[in-house]
């Protein structure tokens, strides 16, 4: 098929990537020229396992092009995706303006009659397919699309193995010639099994609600840890038990700092700022976001409680800056908060990431030292905090923390490394809930 993709950031280039490598003609479109000319190159803007590769491949068979022209891409394709930022606007709610900027652009190029498949990949409140089909055929009226509603559910970090094995595919639509076009696009990503069907809202919907499971599950299983916490329970052997349970299953139970990213944060806030517009107080959605804000801060407690003095010139390791392993991705990441904190203390901060440091530098204050190498951020440091779980941090071997640092704290954000050799080595150990 002829696909045009609209939006080359992690959700529009990994899809565009994905469904070159399945056969399909692809164009994708960015306003942004500087990233099209680096994609026109094969050099991906952002780091995905496996994405570049993928890319390359696809450029050079020519099944996958680039433009900055929407215009000019989207008149004779089949199915036109788009992938464009739905930010968090002040007010909590998704900001559209993107994606109502594609519709009018959509509503312009597109030819009339032509029967064509529009579809919002991008994390959009109930309701928007109808508007973007309205913006559109306004600007003309002989238009024959059908604006559909596809959401993605990959994750950053394992964006192209999740697009290559989904748990499902949603697909929201109530005409039935866009339906079967989407679902035969889709065939070749899942069992038709996996393909759910549903109307353009409930889809819209089934995004908004998994993410705030998710995040609610997050901030649940950190709760439990706060409470094991102050009873000497521990979390792991906790969640162990817990998980078991096939009903509530062992995935998405780590204890930690909390949710960042690009999406739980504001899809949170968005499906709070939904319900709110219908007279309906979301108050577990707010509880889950309040509990996230006051997680990510528990190092800075626990250091200021080591230090009842102050953390003046006290020198502080962090480990990881991005959101999460795998991704150079610093929306809503934790070490942000967590540093500005640390520095507004007057601690000497000292800072590590394997992949991230270009995309965190202009989040962090200036005093911040950033390290090329883990050990450089640990020398001579009284403290180390553990914000990102890399591979790389976990297989620290301990001798070396013990050689490099001053002191002895190990704060451990993310539950990842071993407790019992760390405090068999001396080091006074605090994960989140564990014992
Ligand atoms: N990042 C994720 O892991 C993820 C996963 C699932 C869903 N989503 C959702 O998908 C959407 C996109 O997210 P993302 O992280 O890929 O965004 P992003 O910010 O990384 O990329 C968006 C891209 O769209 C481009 N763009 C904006 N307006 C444009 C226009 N008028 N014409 C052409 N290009 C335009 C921008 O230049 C940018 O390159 C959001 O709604 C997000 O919530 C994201
Ligand atoms: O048990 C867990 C699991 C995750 N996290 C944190 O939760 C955040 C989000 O992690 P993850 O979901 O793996 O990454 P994202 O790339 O943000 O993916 C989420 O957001 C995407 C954008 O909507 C969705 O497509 C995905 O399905 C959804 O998992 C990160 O800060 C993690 O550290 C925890 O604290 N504990």
């Amino acid at each position: 098929m002829k696909l045009t993709i609209v939006g080359t950031g992690y959700v529009g280039l990994v899809s565009g990537v994905s469904f070159a490598e399945l056969g399909n003609d692809v164009i994708c479109v960015d306003k942004d020229e500087a990233k099209v000319e680096q994609l026109k190159q094969g050099s991906s803007p952002i780091y995905e396992e496996n994405l570049e590769p993928l890319l390359q491949k696809n450029i050079a068979n020519g099944s996958i092009r680039f433009t900055s022209s929407l215009a000019e891409s989207a008149a004779d394709s089949d199915v036109i995706m788009i992938a464009v930022g739905t930010p968090q606007a002040e007010d909590g709610s998704a900001d559209l303006r993107f994606v109502h900027a594609v519709a009018q652009e959509l509503g312009e190029a597109l030819p009339a009659n032509r029967p064509i498949v529009v579809v919002n990949k991008s994390t959009v409140p109930i309701g928007t397919a109808e508007e973007v089909e309205t913006i559109m055929t306004a600007k003309n009226a002989d238009l024959n699309v059908a604006v559909c509603s596809v959401p993605e559910f990959l994750r950053e970090g394992s964006a192209v193995k999740d697009t290559f094995h989904p748990d499902r595919i949603v697909i929201g639509s109530t005409v039935s010639w866009a339906r079967e076009r989407l679902v035969h696009l889709h065939e070749s990503l899942a069992d038709t099994d996996n393909i759910i069907t549903t109307s353009t809202r409930s889809a819209e919907m089934i995004k908004y609600a998994s993410n705030a499971f998710l995040a609610l599950k997050i901030s649940f299983v950190n709760e439990i840890a706060n409470i094991c916490e102050a009873y000497g329970a521990d979390i792991d052997e906790v969640t162990r038990g817990v998980g078991a349970d096939r009903r509530i299953s062992p995935h998405f139970l780590n204890a930690g700092l909390g949710y960042g990213g690009s999406c739980f944060p504001k899809d949170v806030q968005a499906l709070i700022s939904i319900a709110q517009q219908k007279d309906y107080a979301a108050g577990l959605l707010n509880a889950t976001e309040a509990l996230n804000a006051k997680q990510r801060l528990k190092p800075v407690e626990i250091l200021s409680d080591r230090y009842p003095q102050g953390l003046q010139a006290v020198k502080v390791a962090v480990f990881g800056l991005a959101f999460k392993p795998g991704t150079d991705d610093m929306r809503e990441a934790p070490s942000v908060d967590i540093i500005h904190e640390l520095v507004k203390a007057g601690a000497d901060v000292h800072a590590h990431d394997p992949i991230a440091l270009n995309t965190a530098a202009p989040l962090l204050p200036r005093a911040v030292t950033m390290h090329e190498d883990a050990e450089g951020a640990l020398a001579e440091a009284e403290a180390l905090i553990l914000v990102t779980e890399w591979d790389e941090y976990k297989n620290y071997p301990i001798n070396d923390l013990s050689a490099a640092m001053s002191g002895k704290i190990v704060i451990d954000g993310r539950n990842a490394l071993d407790a019992d050799a760390l405090k068999e080595q001396g080091f006074d150990y605090y994960g989140i809930g564990r014992r």
